[in-house]
């Protein structure tokens, strides 16, 4: 009786072993499963709230012929040439995949034995396999688990820095950064696409070769590794089940892609609410806009609010059906084909040719085999995913090759804005305009600058002034003036290249021998030295003799001496924009024009913070370093400073005349001047 009761309770131990095992092997599948095939048949989540993205929506970009087309473009600038630190990295790539698959069917097959050694009660196979093989394969699973990710890292870093090198390179390569922003209006945020969307862009790329080449190989020997344990058909089921299921819950889901595009939309309106008062604090402030502010925030949040809201109901009802098609029916298939080898002992023994009353072995098969489906599955989800991955890759694509394609027809002289009717304030079709083909002409010349008969023509083709003539040489100072919006800017955009020129001849210095001096000067990132000497380097400024004692003497000739001492050093960095009043900031304007010392300098509205008397001592210092200049200004007290004077009327009419000494509040008057009227150009 005792053997019996022993043999007995051995079973009932061996079976509780099997129970225990099997349970944990089963929840660890079951959650594998569900977990991969459910991540391949959610939307993709849009990442950030940008209007590149509703613009990617509204496009409908896909993988399509343009997609091919733009990587077509996109893929010789990320991988220059057959040898480069790319194609290393991707060679490199293959072998650490390749290791990885080794690794995963070697882990399968070690699973199997090691589950073999508990319910047999092995001591020493187990010890043997779970301590010392184990403990030996360790390092290469985590090396190769690690080298993977420090290769797909580096190779986006590498993509990044050729595009963002390549980006930079055309963007700030003479003025194409002001053309972009100003002329062509294909690009509504060229900052974000030079930062994030590069990124992503060779983020998603570095793991394109990975999530498609791995899958691919994982599918191929997975599925004839179980089709070797349990029959062909189990893999090719398992495969047909994935790809059905994720065909039906896309065809009835809800398009919550769209809706989270939408909440990301609703989400950056919300921000921007915020970040507004935050730029406008004093205003808003000084105005009590608070409870203004208030309604603008909450009817903002509001939206948030009730969109959400929509969502998550409809992810519920959704998510119910999502669980039983995805989650449980794969569990239940899975646990069919598993088993089928154990209840069906002639199938086993027929087609695997197994001992099919030996639970150590089944034990072991059924580790192994549950093992292999996981990675099918695994495998599966990934290319799906992966297949879905490639529509946002297509709108990366799509930015990334908009912004190489605009830049590089911006530099040609070409630009693509859509038209405004003046009248009506209605927006036209999108125009192209070829400025290569404008009959304009420049010519350069030292110690003159001459305008004859040149359209003031805006980026939206309005005519400001049929034709402007006038000549003004070194010495002359010509004070510009007219209403807002007259076109005095204008004039100045034409001068220095920055608007194209329509017709007639400009004759003017070389551009480094022109110098514009704005109401709201620039400061740069950087040192106090650095905004003296903007645009050059410490390094240009020794060159050129400036050490710190001559730039001083320049600062105290705009009366600024204090602020060196005031703010640390001429080497203090500083917030500028932020630390210098707005006096100040106009004060180190005109230190940095004495700086450069330009033949001509255009004074647009630069001192109108400057306290006359600074003002004063600046023209005459400006005169006496030899520096003419063309300074746009309503103040009557700086007449006395220029010999002529431009007028525009602001009706297509100007007039160019010398200042009389005797001239007056009245000279800004309109006086007779040769009559022009205003349109819209033809090309
Ligand atoms: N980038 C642009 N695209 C299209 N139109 C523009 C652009 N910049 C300016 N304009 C238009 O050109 C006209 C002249 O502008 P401009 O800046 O020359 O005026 P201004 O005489 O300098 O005025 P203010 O005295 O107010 O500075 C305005 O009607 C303006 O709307």
């Amino acid at each position: 009786m005792a053997p019996a009761l022993s043999t007995l309770s051995s079973k009932k131990k061996t079976v509780g072993s099997i129970a225990l095992v099997l349970f944990f092997t089963l929840y660890r599948n079951k959650q594998a499963i569900a977990k991969f095939v459910q991540s391949t048949l959610q939307e993709p989540t849009p990442k950030s709230s940008t209007r590149s993205q509703k613009k990617a929506v509204r496009k409908k970009v896909g993988v399509n012929a343009t997609f091919f087309r733009q990587m077509a473009k996109l893929l010789p600038i990320c991988i220059p040439s057959a040898v480069s630190r790319e194609t290393t990295l991707l060679a490199a790539l293959a072998i650490v995949l390749i290791a990885r698959t080794w690794l995963d069917i070697w882990f399968s097959a070690f699973n199997g034995q090691v589950v073999k050694a508990i319910v047999s009660r092995n001591r020493e196979a187990f010890i043997s396999k779970a301590i010392f093989e184990f403990g030996l394969m360790m390092w290469p699973m985590s090396i190769v688990n690690n080298c993977l990710k420090l290769t797909i890292s580096a190779l986006a870093l590498c993509f990044r820095e050729r595009l963002t090198k390549h980006a930079h390179n055309q963007y700030l390569d003479a003025i194409t950064f002001y053309k972009i922003a100003n002329l062509d209006n294909r690009l509504q945020n060229a900052d974000q696409l030079l930062t994030q969307d590069i990124d992503k862009f060779s983020e998603n790329l570095s793991h394109l070769y990975s999530d498609i080449a791995k899958p691919l190989v994982d599918i191929g020997l997975f599925a004839y590794k179980l089709g070797e344990a349990i029959g062909g058909e189990a893999p090719v089921f398992m495969i047909a089940y994935f790809v059905m299921s994720g065909i039906i819950l896309r065809a009835f889901s809800p398009p919550f892609g769209k809706y989270t595009a939408i909440e990301q939309k609703l989400e950056g309106d919300f921000r921007f609410t915020h970040s507004r008062i935050i730029a406008h604090s004093e205003e808003i402030a000084f105005y009590g806009g608070g409870q203004r502010e208030k309604e603008v925030v909450e009817s903002s949040f509001r939206k948030i609010s009730r969109h959400i809201r929509k969502v998550y109901t409809l992810r519920f009802v959704n998510g119910i059906f999502d669980s039983v098609l995805v989650k449980y029916c794969a569990t239940m298939t899975a646990y069919y084909l598993l088993a089928r080898p154990v209840f069906d002992p002639r199938y086993a023994t027929e087609q695997m040719g197994m001992e099919a009353s030996d639970p150590a072995k089944l034990m072991e098969d059924y580790s192994r085999n549950s093992s292999y489906l996981v990675n099918l599955s695994q495998a599966v989800g990934r290319l799906i995913l992966t297949g879905r991955d490639l529509t946002r890759f297509a709108g990366y694509t799509s930015r990334v090759s908009e912004l190489f394609d605009v830049m590089q027809d911006v530099g040609a002289g070409k630009y693509s804005r859509t038209m405004v009717t003046a009248d009506t304030g209605e927006a036209n079709q999108k125009e192209t305009i070829d400025t290569t083909h404008l009959k304009g002409k420049v010519i350069i010349q030292d110690g003159v600058i001459n305008f004859s008969r040149v359209p003031i023509v805006t980026p939206n083709k309005d005519v400001l002034l049929k034709e402007l003539s006038f000549r003004v040489e070194t010495g002359m100072n010509c004070l510009i003036s007219g209403p807002n919006g007259c076109g005095k800017s204008s004039l100045f955009r034409i001068l220095g290249d920055l608007w194209p020129l329509w017709g007639g001849t400009v004759t003017k210095p070389a551009a480094s021998k022109l110098f514009y001096v704005p109401q709201k000067p620039y400061l740069a990132l950087g040192s106090f030295r650095d905004q003296v000497i903007y645009p050059d380097t410490r390094d240009d400024a020794l060159e050129k003799g400036f050490d710190d004692e001559r730039l001083m003497e320049l600062l105290n000739v705009v009366h600024l001496g204090y602020l060196v001492e005031r703010e640390g050093g001429w080497s203090a960095v500083q917030d500028w924009a932020e630390v210098l009043s707005g006096g100040e900031k106009q004060r180190v304007a005109m230190a940095r024009l004495f700086y450069h010392k330009p033949q001509f300098a255009i004074l647009d509205e630069c001192t109108s913070a400057v306290s006359i008397d600074v003002e004063a001592i600046m023209y005459q210092y400006a005169r006496e370093a030899g520096i003419t200049l063309f300074t746009v200004s309503h103040r009557t007290s700086l007449l006395r400073h220029h010999e002529y004077l431009l007028r525009f009327d602001g009706e297509g009419h100007y007039e160019f005349r010398e200042l009389d000494p005797e001239d007056t509040a009245a000279a800004f008057g309109f006086g007779h001047g040769k009559s022009q009227s205003a349109g819209k150009v033809e090309q």
